[in-house]
């Protein structure tokens, strides 16, 4: 596909040229505003499966010149929503050193530090995400907001190796961890709406879960998460740091967000 970038002349207000549906309605992310939520007493608790993966599994770390991405087992899946919906990958949103902020989804305009994507496809109806990818029901995706604070282990787990993963199309193989271990503790409370992928080609087929309660990581992991990588290759004679990589809030149109809690 077209080169894409988050800024400059290939840059969000751009993508509509080239993705047509980047254009279209259903878009995301957006900005959650406490007057737009409508509280669902029918939404469950979400329920991971085989989330916590062995040092013996082996995952790839890499870095596809947009996002930090980690590659996961079709094993983990979300086992309470209609279909089952099986893991693909997590990647990641942040904003730069100088300034902080880079989430996609905002909670009354507040943008937080980071965001954590974990991208899953309904498995009961497509064979892989490539032919789920543009489908209504094709993709389930679980926001996890990052705030700076306190250290987080589980971070650790990928980020000690990010110094191999510098340049575009560089990977390397990580040993398994507690997937689990990057998500909220509650993961009861949660925001629901049907949205896109906030990337190109920018597919209206995401059923979107952004959990209410953030993570935290430490301001050194922030930092090296939003200062170790480079858009461009190793071979590019000009270096390009890969940051602010956040797509802004889309308009929510007369789409319902649901909340699975009172406030
Ligand atoms: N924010 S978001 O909408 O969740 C989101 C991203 F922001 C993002 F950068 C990516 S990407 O890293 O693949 C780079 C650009 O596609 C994805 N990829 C998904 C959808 C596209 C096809 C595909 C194939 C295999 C695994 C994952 C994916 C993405 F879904
Ligand atoms: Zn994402």
């Amino acid at each position: 596909g077209y080169k894409w970038t988050y800024s400059g002349p290939e840059g969000e207000h751009h993508w509509s040229k080239h993705y047509p549906y980047c254009g279209g309605s259903f878009q995301s992310p957006i900005d959650i505003k406490s007057e737009l939520l409508r509280f669902d007493p029918t939404l469950r608790p979400i329920e991971v499966q085989n989330y916590n993966l062995s040092p013996d599994e082996q995952l790839t770390l890499g870095n596809n010149g947009h996002a930090l991405q980690i590659s996961l087992p079709s094993k983990m899946h979300i086992s309470s929503l209609q279909h089952r919906y099986s893991a693909a990958q997590l990647h990641f949103h942040w904003g730069s050193s100088s300034r902080i902020a880079g989430s996609e989804h905002m909670v009354n305009s507040k943008q937080y530090a980071a965001e954590m994507h974990v991208v899953h496809y309904n498995s009961d109806k497509y064979p892989n995400i490539s032919y789920a990818v543009d489908k209504s029901d094709g993709l389930a995706v679980l926001g996890v907001l990052v705030e700076v604070g306190e250290f987080n282990p589980a971070f650790e787990q990928f980020l000690r190796f990010i110094n191999g993963i510098k340049y575009r199309n560089q990977k390397v193989q990580v040993p398994g961890f507690n997937i689990r271990a990057l998500l909220p503790d509650r993961l009861d409370e949660y925001y629901r709406y049907d949205g896109s992928l906030t990337t190109p080609p920018c597919y209206p087929s995401v059923l979107w879960t952004v959990f209410r309660n953030a993570i935290t990581v430490s301001q050194k992991q922030f930092n090296a998460l939003a200062t170790a990588l480079y858009s461009s290759s190793a071979q590019d004679s000009a270096t390009i740091p890969l940051h602010s990589n956040y797509r802004k809030p889309q308009l929510v149109d007369s789409r319902i967000v649901l909340a699975s809690f009172k406030e």
